[in-house]
């Protein structure tokens, strides 16, 4: 499992729960998983079909989310594909159905209308799970309800012995149990991780919306685009992102906007145009809302209150998916929070619309608070939280704590005068004085406390309701959509406190509002821009780190540009960061940062090392900080993930052992058997691998069997002059003798597979090259055969694994790889990779100390190399300094 994350996702570690999940899928158990947005559930499913080798089919509810997964999947060297109205490639589902890809996305409409055949076809192919992602929106209690995922549990009957697994990041207890039933969950294994995302800063204000107000949150988005980092505005209405996006190209910065009236095809560009950093501000309405899954996020801005506070918790959780600190910001007016019939017109039913209102008031509450916001975020998720964060607006500002007794009693004493059957607004008019017809005709104008309020405007008032419901003195009721006001017991006892004349005090934290109404508050947005907090210490790098960065955010968006994708996909910004503030200069160096993967190393790993090493010397910055390597996690060994099913036992076997595992031929031939079979055999049985598509290391295959560009040349003459290459044995015979029948059908394979210009041209040639050309210095010299090998591109590494070098046109079995020593001592002392491997495998962690003293006879450094060489290729990786093997 840790070699399949670090080989397609270059992660080092499973964050909570990840690995518990991933094993109890592969035991064959149904999982419910609710763990906060952005925690990593997309990894529970994804790595049990790179360990099984069969198909995990997710259900997902946004086209544009899957399509994004999708191509992340792909840059992670992961067989990826979707099902959906806007596939336009008609082959993907018969080939889903052969079981051809790894992750197999859909949504809940065609998964249900696929015939049952698809599904007999792809069990029988193998599928290792149904994921059913976003699972919440089976509930009339989630805050999406979708009534096509009412009918997934269908695929139930159709995927016998299939593991299910519901994920969601918003799931109340009556949620949970409502996607268990709902699906039929058998005895499911159920992780209610931490709703908390601690690298998020919650700040809320008041806002009036006003133009002035649409420049001032300009300005501030401006501020944060040139940090770096890309912003999400919501609104609630199609006209105000209309708005705030004009407002935002009018100031010059590249925007996008995205809301439902636009059609697919402009919807589809949007949304493209933001992920791949084409542009830095997404407006958006919620229809924008679960369907972005891109880590970089900045910062998010609702502009208005939203629809339900756990829709306000997903889109906000957009924010910082890459664990780094990003900032929530939402602006609320009090007229949004009128809206609640508009809300309710969507429910189907009388449940729903209860659930629709329940959540909405959440909402409102979240905007009126003066307390933690993170607090009650966790808290309405059923996460006990008695501490205050320190890092959400409530938490920050400077206290304002005012003994509010006197106020309170007044708007206690006049919500139960006037009985209780009203909102807030009635009683604070009340308060004020105010003679409509309402108030007149319930006589509300006789009360005593008629219009001793004044002091304060309506909306102060309201905010100290807001306080007094947050802090149980008022409860709420809700009729259908109509809600009303009336003193909680607990407010009857502070009334009671102040019949008896020794009034309480009660002091209360004024909320932003208040303090804006009583004309203390600055401007509406925050003077430090959206940004309150600034880099934390373990996020700071230098000026001139910061200039590499730079550059390689360019290197990598420009990549990204090249090959159709976003720059995410390639790696995130904080491996970036990594590499401009560790500087590794060697393809071990670079494995060893977290975020790094196999398909990175193999694509893009050269262009990076060449531009960080470049950018190290013009700015006269160290290279590889030691400090830096040790304590950055590091890396598992490759998992193959291409298999052809179709391939024979023994095939598959021998080339899962010299691909995988980095065996020689001659140790796959003697592998587990008590007599060995010919080399020749195991030679034939990769070479029929590959033909059966299996991914090969040419490069080291072709030194393995000693396949040179020069014999290559000259096999090729040989063909040529023959005219055919049916048998082997004429060409053979034209060839001199030192040539092999092996090396004959190495030749014709990688023709075959039209390989011949990657392998023998351009880029491997250099690699096999630069062994061949060069002058054997192993025998006698081991360490400036040392030297080679730290030099040598990472195709050429990979052909050493098993501690052969090619020098010259011999044969790689005579040249045995060694370091100092001759040929005679390498068995005894003298370190080879392979025989480093076998160490380190044979012990749980060894240092690198225990390595040079084992290998007595070994200098030093070329054993540094040897231990760079296999942590480069994914063979061991370093823990607590040690090594251990993947
Ligand atoms: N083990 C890990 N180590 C480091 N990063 C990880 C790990 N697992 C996942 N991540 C990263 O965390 C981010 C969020 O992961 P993911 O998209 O799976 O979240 P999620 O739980 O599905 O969130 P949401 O509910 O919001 O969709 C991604 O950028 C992912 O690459």
């Amino acid at each position: 499992m840790e070699a399949a994350l670090k080989t397609y996702f270059g992660f080092s570690g499973f964050r909570s729960y990840q690995r518990e999940i991933i094993q109890k899928v592969l035991e064959g158990r149904d999982c419910l998983v609710v763990m906060a947005t952005g925690s990593g559930k997309s990894i529970c499913y994804q790595i049990p079909p790179l360990v099984t080798k069969k198909t995990a089919v997710v259900v997902s509810p946004l086209l544009s989310l899957m399509q994004d997964q999708v191509m992340s999947l792909k840059q992670h060297g992961v067989k990826s594909e979707y099902l959906g109205s806007t596939q336009t490639d008609i082959s993907v589902s018969g080939q889903a159905e052969k079981g051809a890809f790894d992750v197999l996305y859909m949504t809940p409409e065609k998964a249900v209308s696929l015939p049952s055949r698809f599904w007999s076809n792809l069990q029988a192919a193998g599928i290792c799970l149904l994921a059913v992602d976003e699972a919440h929106c089976i509930s009339e209690w989630g805050h999406d309800f979708r009534t096509e995922y009412k009918q997934l549990h269908m695929l139930r009957d159709l995927l016998v012995g299939v593991p299910f697994v519901a994920l969601t990041a918003t799931a109340t207890q009556r949620v949970r149990g409502d996607i268990a039933t709902s699906l039929t969950l058998r005895n499911p294994h159920i992780v209610v991780g931490s709703f908390d995302r601690p690298n998020l800063f919650y700040g809320v204000k008041s806002c009036n919306r006003s133009m002035a107000f649409i420049n001032e949150l300009v300005k501030d988005v401006s501020k944060n685009c040139t940090v770096g980092g890309s912003t999400i505005i919501y609104c609630t209405t199609i006209r105000e992102t209309e708005q705030v996006h004009e407002a935002l190209v009018a100031a010059g910065i590249k925007s996008s906007i995205y809301h439902g009236r636009m059609g697919n095809k402009a919807r589809e560009e949007s949304h493209r145009s933001f992920v791949r950093d084409e542009v830095l501000v997404m407006v958006a309405t919620i229809a924008f809302g679960m369907g972005i899954d891109k880590p970089d996020v900045r910062c998010v801005i609702h502009y208005g209150c939203p629809k339900s506070l756990e829709s306000y918790y997903q889109e906000s959780g957009r924010c910082g998916r890459d664990g780094l600190p990003s900032v929530c910001w939402l602006y609320y007016q009090r007229s949004d929070f009128m809206k609640s019939d508009f809300y309710c017109a969507e429910a189907k039913s009388q449940t729903h619309r209860k659930a629709i209102m329940e959540s909405f008031m959440a909402a409102q509450k979240y905007c009126l608070l003066a307390t933690c916001h993170r607090k009650f975020l966790l808290q309405y998720f059923g996460e006990d939280r008695t501490t205050d964060c320190g890092n959400c607006e409530n938490c920050t500002r400077t206290k304002n704590e005012r003994d509010l007794s006197k106020e309170s009693f007044l708007l206690l004493s006049c919500i139960k005068s006037c009985g209780g059957r009203w909102g807030l607004n009635l009683p604070i008019d009340v308060l004020r004085g105010s003679r409509v017809k309402k108030i007149v005709e319930n006589n509300f104008d006789k009360l005593p406390l008629h219009g001793r309020g004044k002091d304060y405007p309506p909306n102060w008032w309201k905010a100290l309701g807001g306080l007094l419901l947050a802090h149980d003195y008022l409860k709420e009721t809700v009729h259908d959509t109509f809600r009303s006001i009336s003193v909680s017991p607990n407010g009857y006892k502070l009334l009671s406190t102040a019949d008896k004349g020794d009034g309480a005090s009660l002091f209360l934290q004024l909320t932003a509002e208040m303090i804006e109404l009583e004309g203390h508050g600055g401007s509406q947005c925050k003077e430090e821009g959206l940004n309150p907090l600034g880099p934390s210490e373990s996020e700071k790098i230098s000026e001139d780190e910061l200039k590499i960065y730079q550059v390689l955010l360019n290197v990598r968006m420009q990549l990204a540009q090249d090959i159709g994708t976003a720059p995410y996909a390639i790696c995130g910004d904080q491996t970036l960061r990594n590499f401009a503030k560790f500087r590794p200069s060697t393809i071990a160096r670079l494995a060893n940062i977290d975020g790094v993967n196999q398909h990175f190393i193999s694509h893009y790993g050269s262009i990076f090392i060449q531009n960080i090493t470049q950018l190290a010397k013009e700015l006269n910055l160290p290279v590889d900080d030691l400090s830096a390597v040790e304590s950055i996690p590091a890396a598992p060994k490759p998992t193959q993930n291409n298999l052809p099913r179709s391939l024979g036992g023994a095939k598959f076997c021998s080339w899962e052992l010299w691909q995988k595992m980095k065996f020689s031929f001659q140790k796959v031939a003697h592998y587990r058997r008590a007599v060995p079979i010919k080399e020749k055999t195991v030679i034939s049985y990769i070479l029929d691998a590959a033909r059966d598509g299996c991914e090969m290391d040419w490069s080291r295959f072709c030194e393995e069997v000693g396949l040179t560009h020069e014999i290559a040349s000259q096999i090729r003459l040989a063909i040529t002059k023959l005219g055919s290459h049916e048998k082997l044995k004429p060409i053979k015979d034209e060839l001199p003798e030192n040539v092999t029948y092996e090396m004959i059908q190495t030749f014709l394979a990688i023709e075959g597979l039209g390989l011949s210009d990657q392998v023998f041209g351009t880029v491997p040639t250099d690699g096999i090259q630069s062994k061949t050309s060069e002058a054997p210095k192993t025998t006698s010299n081991g360490s400036e055969v040392g030297a080679d090998v730290c030099d040598a591109s990472p195709l050429t590494k990979r052909g050493q694994t098993d501690g052969s070098l090619i020098c010259g046109d011999e044969p790689a079995s005579k040249l045995q790889k060694i370091d100092g020593q001759g040929v005679n001592s390498t068995a005894a002392t003298g370190a080879t990779e392979d025989a480093i491997l076998e160490l380190v495998e044979g012990r749980n962690g060894v240092s690198l100390e225990d390595v040079v003293k084992h290998f007595n006879g070994s200098k030093r450094e070329c054993v540094v190399e040897m231990l760079d060489n296999l942590e480069g290729n994914f063979l061991v990786y370093k823990k607590n300094g040690c090594y251990m093997i993947m």
